[in-house]
């Protein structure tokens, strides 16, 4: 006689299926309304003495960063450097784009291009294949040394040819999207002055990440010479009054801004506008609130990061709520990693006796762009 299986779970519980990196992955999770985060399981960190000559106050930094890498994955992190004025004109871009015409928008649709550069329309995503399509829009690009910090004092543009062939192959930006969005003047300006300053921001994290894995500052600088850091405006569409009092099937189209998923580099910067909506996981799976909070980027780890640190950092869950307020919500992550053509296992502070690498090393390009990979976050 055949066994019947079935799937039961506990009342107010129920089971959320997520392609993580290393496969399908499910999750018992609470069905209850997501609850504002405490201050302990998203902390705010202060890092206006990231670059303080004095190793104290740079090592205080590092230790915040563990503790809430460890227990949380998210943090939010203060007096970060970058400008309100950047900040305030990249986001004013973006909304001038997302308002011109769909034609036009489309002519440059990420679909169309070879790689990960230009505009996503709307529903045209779906992070998570068993939630909603996304209800959001969004523009974004890929690493290009054009518009590093790092290379100034080059001649742009960088002929691809003047870079290591191992990394050449890794270069993904499509520079015609930009062409597509001359008809909003200043956009590409905007945009890549925003993104200046979070690589710049990424690359300083990076050494007090180093502190906070008990490894040298400057470890990761030589992996971060042509980093993968990719930039997406995100725009979320108010979902509009009539959605909540409809049908169930029209509910379940517009569920999601942005669907449950982890991001697939190291690590992510975040800027949000004031509206709110985004929700993580935590361990005992209660969706949680990363409220938006004035003046702050929201940092989180990411895969690689976590299966680096042999999963002592954690690259949380998390997802984003339809847009019910009566104005579009903003967001602009960077999503950071290292060099792709570095091979690169668990870092030998991770590691113990007790406490073997779980992962082989592996090539940062291979898994970026594994056939999982393209269709998740970056
Ligand atoms: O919009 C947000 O708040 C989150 C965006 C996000 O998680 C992503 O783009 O990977
Ligand atoms: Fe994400």
């Amino acid at each position: 006689m055949a066994t019947q299986t079935t799937t039961t779970t506990k009342p107010g519980r129920k089971i959320l299926k997520l392609d993580s990196s290393n496969g399908q992955a499910y999750r018992e999770i609470s069905t209850a309304a997501p609850r504002a985060a405490t201050a302990e399981e998203i902390p705010v960190i202060d890092i206006s003495k990231i670059t303080s000559p004095e190793l104290e106050d740079r090592m205080s930094i590092a230790l915040q960063i563990k503790s809430a890498a460890e227990n949380s994955g998210f943090f939010y992190i203060k007096n970060h450097g970058v400008e309100e004025q950047t900040i305030s004109n990249a986001k004013a871009a973006a909304i001038k784009f997302m308002a011109e015409p769909m034609e036009l928008k489309q002519k440059i649709a990420r679909n169309k291009q070879k790689y990960w550069n230009g505009y996503c329309g709307p529903e045209g995503s779906q992070a998570n294949k068993t939630e909603s399509k996304d209800y959001k829009e969004g523009f974004g690009w890929q690493y290009s040394p054009d518009f590093d910090p790092l290379y100034d004092h080059l001649p742009k543009p960088i002929p691809l040819s003047s870079i290591p062939a191992d990394i050449r192959e890794f270069i993904r930006a499509e520079h015609h999207i930009w062409d597509g969005t001359l008809t909003v003047p200043g956009f590409k300006e905007d945009a890549i002055a925003y993104y200046r300053s979070m690589i710049n921001l990424a690359r300083r994290l990076t050494k007090v990440f180093a502190l906070a894995l008990d490894l040298k500052e400057d470890y990761f600088d030589a992996l971060t010479t042509y980093p993968g850091a990719d930039l997406a405006f995100n725009y979320y569409n108010p979902v509009g009054p009539e959605v909540g009092g409809v049908s169930g099937d029209e509910v379940m189209s517009h569920e999601v801004g942005l669907g449950s998923h982890t991001d697939l580099q190291c690590f992510t910067i975040l800027w949000q506008d004031m509206i709110g909506g985004l929700l993580i996981l935590n361990r005992t799976g209660e969706w949680i609130k990363a409220t938006p909070i004035e003046g702050t980027f929201v940092v989180n780890i990411g895969d690689f990061l976590m299966r680096m640190t042999n999963d002592k950092w954690l690259s949380t869950v998390h997802r984003v709520e339809v847009n019910r307020s009566a104005e579009p919500r903003i967001s602009m992550p960077l999503f950071f990693g290292f060099n792709f053509n570095e091979v690169i296992g668990v870092l030998p502070s991770c590691v113990s006796e007790e406490n073997p690498a779980k992962y082989e090393p592996l090539r940062v390009g291979d898994w970026n762009y594994s056939g999982l990979a393209t269709e998740k976050t970056l």
